[in-house]
């Protein structure tokens, strides 16, 4: 688990955060962590105090004093310490209260804060970012849901517990070497086992898991291969080998397993028996040390050691917060990592010019590599021009840049030299968001369905769970129920290259259009046409001077001609013809 945590952190060039770093970022809430660690402080003295009122009671219910016969002071004592546990309820249930909430209140604004504050940052990074396979939605959506929690638990009431065993075991030890410290002195040393003995259960566990889950893996592939090709291995008759290969890599957990229950036996043993150990010890030396009159009072034995045992217990709450803490170090080093990413080109950033954008377009020599693949030169000295309400189409076969070219309209991405113009002004130097806002892209692909506009609204949906005027709302929405209601056919008209073209050509009125053409029939009326071949133009005019001139262009329109050709022919048998190019 660490070691995976690790690779990621190596992997995303990121390194482990501390509970410093944490804190850093949960600065608002410092009042409330405050006050619910002087909680986790005060309920650490809870246990100490307990050991000592415990004394009290045996004390108080020792025998007899042959001068109270009506057992008055016992009463008395008695009442006076029970009223006291009342107290030691009282502070527990209080402390404990505080803590929880303030500590989960606390933890739960710093996830609320930090992934909002992460989901701004990524919405803020460049396309180059989301390019990297490292930045996959799956990737960026796990550090969302569950690196974000994660890291709460370092701020947690588990936190509240290291203060608390923190208090509760010094106070512990204090009051032990104040009544007795020869006693204090043996039962700390006797303690640590106590752990050794667990940490070598832990240890040892954890040592032959790796191994014997890798055989248990390669039984297991025997098995599955062995059924998959079952009549391979009928055919072949190996079945008898492959039962003993099977068998035999089962042999070695098999194995493990039984000593591993042996010494997970003597450790559990060991571990669950060193508390009586510790008592046989202790009462046996509390006894010497009472008639060597090392101590004046005997009681003073068991406060030493009531004190010392009581508090130990913390440890254990203590303790579960490290492995959580390690975890929650990891998931903030990551997710610092992307709260710091600054992108290239900020797509939430304030600053950058905003001018009055009547949409002269110019690609100035422009040369650009992806990041993902900066060994492929895309455009190699690209230059473009088109004047303000222009449509100009870019044509060229598949993967020459012609995306790439509204890529760098769009600035999803900068130019490696060169530069892209609107209006005489470097994109560079333009808000990206205002710079945005005046450009509409549309997919090259949409994706409509060869019915009419009413089928592809309510397209896979239920006959009749619909009504009329749900679909005109839907039709509004998506802003196009004016334009629908204009056709002849309105919603009946069937939707098709001719349908979204019209669309297109009604949207781009007065606007500067550039234009990636699959389909060459689209474009015939558009200004200027580009002929983009290994990121370079070379050929440009209209439809009808490029016809003429027989190059490029003329060439690619040949190639659709018979592709269409042979796809109608196809499709005329079924429907009676479509439009040609
Ligand atoms: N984000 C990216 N990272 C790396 N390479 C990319 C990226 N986007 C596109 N490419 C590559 O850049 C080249 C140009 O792609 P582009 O999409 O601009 O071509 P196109 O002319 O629009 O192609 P098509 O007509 O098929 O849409 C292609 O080889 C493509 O694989």
């Amino acid at each position: 688990m660490i070691n995976c945590h690790l690779l990621e952190l190596e992997e995303e060039g990121a390194a482990k955060a501390n509970l410093f770093r944490i804190l850093k970022y949960a600065r608002p809430e410092w009042l409330m962590l405050l006050f619910a660690t002087l909680n986790a402080i005060i309920q650490g003295c809870v246990f100490p105090a307990f050991s000592l009122l415990f004394t009290q009671i045996i004390q108080t219910f020792s025998p007899d004093d042959i001068n109270d016969p009506h057992r008055d002071k016992m009463r008395k004592d008695g009442h006076f310490w029970a009223l006291m546990f009342l107290v030691l309820a009282g502070v527990m249930g209080i402390t404990m209260l505080f803590q929880a909430t303030f500590y989960g209140v606390s933890a739960e604004r710093l996830t609320k804060r930090l992934r909002s504050k992460v989901f701004r940052n990524i919405m803020r990074m460049d396309a180059t970012y989301f390019d990297n396979p490292k930045h996959s939605p799956g990737k960026i959506s796990t550090r969302l849901a569950s690196d974000v929690p994660t890291v709460k638990s370092a701020i947690d009431y588990r936190i509240g517990s290291v203060f608390n065993s923190f208090v509760s075991i010094s106070c512990g030890i204090g009051i032990a070497f104040y009544f007795c410290w020869q006693m204090a002195l043996l039962v700390l040393a006797i303690f640590p086992l106590l752990g050794v003995a667990q940490g070598l259960q832990m240890k040892f566990l954890a040592g032959v898991a790796g191994k014997d889950a890798k055989e248990m893996e390669n039984s297991g592939k025997i098995a599955l291969e062995a059924i998959e090709n079952i009549r391979t291995v009928q055919a072949l008759t190996l079945q008898k080998r492959l039962y003993y290969h099977f068998c035999h890599h089962l042999d070695r957990p098999h194995r493990m397993n039984r000593r591993k229950a042996l010494l997970q036996g003597l450790s559990y043993g060991f571990a669950s028996s060193i508390f009586y150990f510790l008592y046989a010890a202790s009462f046996r030396f509390g006894v010497w040390l009472i008639f060597a009159q090392k101590v004046d009072n005997p009681m003073n034995v068991l406060r030493t050691l009531f004190a010392i045992s009581f508090t130990a217990g913390s440890l254990g709450w203590a303790s579960a917060y490290f492995p959580e803490y390690a975890k929650a170090t990891f998931a903030a080093g990551l997710i610092f990592k992307m709260l710091e990413e600054e992108p290239h080109i900020d797509g939430m950033t304030q600053n950058g010019k905003r001018p009055e954008i009547s949409g002269a377009v110019d690609l100035i020599k422009v040369f650009f590599r992806y990041p993902e693949r900066p060994d492929v030169t895309i455009l190699e000295g690209l230059d473009l021009s088109v004047k303000p309400g222009e449509t100009l189409a870019l044509v060229g076969p598949s993967g020459c840049g012609k995306s790439t070219v509204v890529s760098l309209l769009e600035r999803f991405y900068d130019p490696l030299d060169g530069a892209v113009m609107m209006d005489g002004e470097d994109l560079r130097g333009i808000n990206p968001t205002w710079l945005r806002s005046h450009m509409a892209l549309v997919s090259q692909e949409p994706i409509l369905f060869d019915t009419s506009i009413r089928n592809n609204i309510v397209y896979g949906l239920p006959e009749g769970s619909y009504t009329e005027d749900q679909i005109i709302e839907v039709a509004m929405k998506a802003n196009i129920h004016n334009f629908v209601s204009q056709l002849p056919d309105g919603y009946e008209t069937r939707v098709g290259d001719k349908l979204v073209q019209e669309a297109l050509d009604k949207a781009s009125e007065g606007r500067t259009c550039v234009v990636v053409a699959h389909r060459l029939a689209t474009i015939v009326n558009a200004s200027k046409i580009m002929v983009v071949k290994q990121g370079k133009i070379i050929e440009m005019g209209t439809h009808n001077e490029l016809m003429q001139k027989k190059g490029a262009y003329w060439a690619l329109t040949q190639k659709q001609t018979i592709k269409q050709n042979a796809t109608s022919d196809q499709e005329s048998d079924d429907e009676g013809g479509t439009a040609k190019f």
